[in-house]
């Protein structure tokens, strides 16, 4: 296999004196979408931040592309190339939707075909049909998928997706599976936090099982679904 997109080693992470990521060592490899699930916190949403540089955290060795993340903002980690959404969604509620994907367009890199709001809207069918609306006159599935359509704007390499199917209507989860089915068939890779067993089962090609900020089982998404008394002790399902 090619040499991981992203890389991370023992990676621990902290609220205070309080310690809830131990020791985490994971990989994403180019075009592939891996889910981060696990139960209430458990550490998912955790995991992401300390990627990003949002919470303190420290790890034996975090790369993307090879570069490493240690000290770096968050700004810069996105600039090399990743992009991340969190739970709550920010986007500009004043602003359409055509004017918030503007506010994420940033250069695809070298050799890449640049995500344009036409492309977009092929893989998001029903913000095409909203484009001048405001984001404060959209449900919460909308501007989910307008988050993440922003996020591509800025041409990322792989994208974090902080529970991306929650508080959001089944119609508009299933049209967030096609659209992150069709993030990877593009080649951007995905490390998704869910707590929506189907949904991670239905787009992931790997699962990490996060329990108590340790990670309890880690491979292909086939094994963990074939592992039920794995998956009914850490995840109830
Ligand atoms: N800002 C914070 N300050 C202190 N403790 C926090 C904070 N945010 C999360 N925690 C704690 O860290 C642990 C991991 O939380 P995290 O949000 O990463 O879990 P999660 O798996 O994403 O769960 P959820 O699905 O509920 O978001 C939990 O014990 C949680 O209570």
């Amino acid at each position: 296999m090619n040499a991981p997109l992203l890389e991370v080693w023992d990676l621990c992470a902290f609220y205070g004196r309080a310690q809830v990521l131990f020791d985490l060592t994971f990989r994403l490899h180019a075009g592939e979408v891996m889910a981060l699930v696990g139960r209430n916190g458990a550490g998912k949403t955790t995991t992401l931040k300390a990627i990003m540089g949002l919470v303190s955290a420290s790890a034996r060795q975090a790369t993307f592309k090879g570069q490493s993340l240690g000290r770096l903002p968050t700004y810069k980690i996105a600039r090399l190339g990743l992009g991340y959404v969190p739970e709550d969604r920010r986007i500009f509620t004043d602003l359409t939707v055509a004017e918030n994907l503007e506010t994420g367009r940033r250069p695809a890199s070298a050799g890449r075909s640049p995500w344009t709001p036409e492309r977009l809207f092929r893989l998001f069918p029903n913000l095409a049909e909203m484009s001048g609306r405001r984001g404060s006159q959209m449900s919460g599935g909308e501007q989910q998928m307008l988050a993440i359509a922003r996020t591509l704007m800025g041409n990322p390499d792989a994208i974090l997706l902080d529970e991306p199917s929650e508080g959001i209507a089944p119609v508009i989860v299933q049209m967030m599976a096609e659209a992150i089915r069709a993030m990877k068939a593009e080649g951007v890779a995905v490390l998704l936090s869910e707590q929506n067993w189907a949904f991670a089962a239905g787009i992931s090609d790997r699962a990490c099982v996060i329990e108590r900020g340790e990670i309890r089982f880690q491979g292909s998404m086939a094994e963990l679904m074939a592992n039920e008394a794995l998956r009914a002790d850490t995840l109830g399902v």
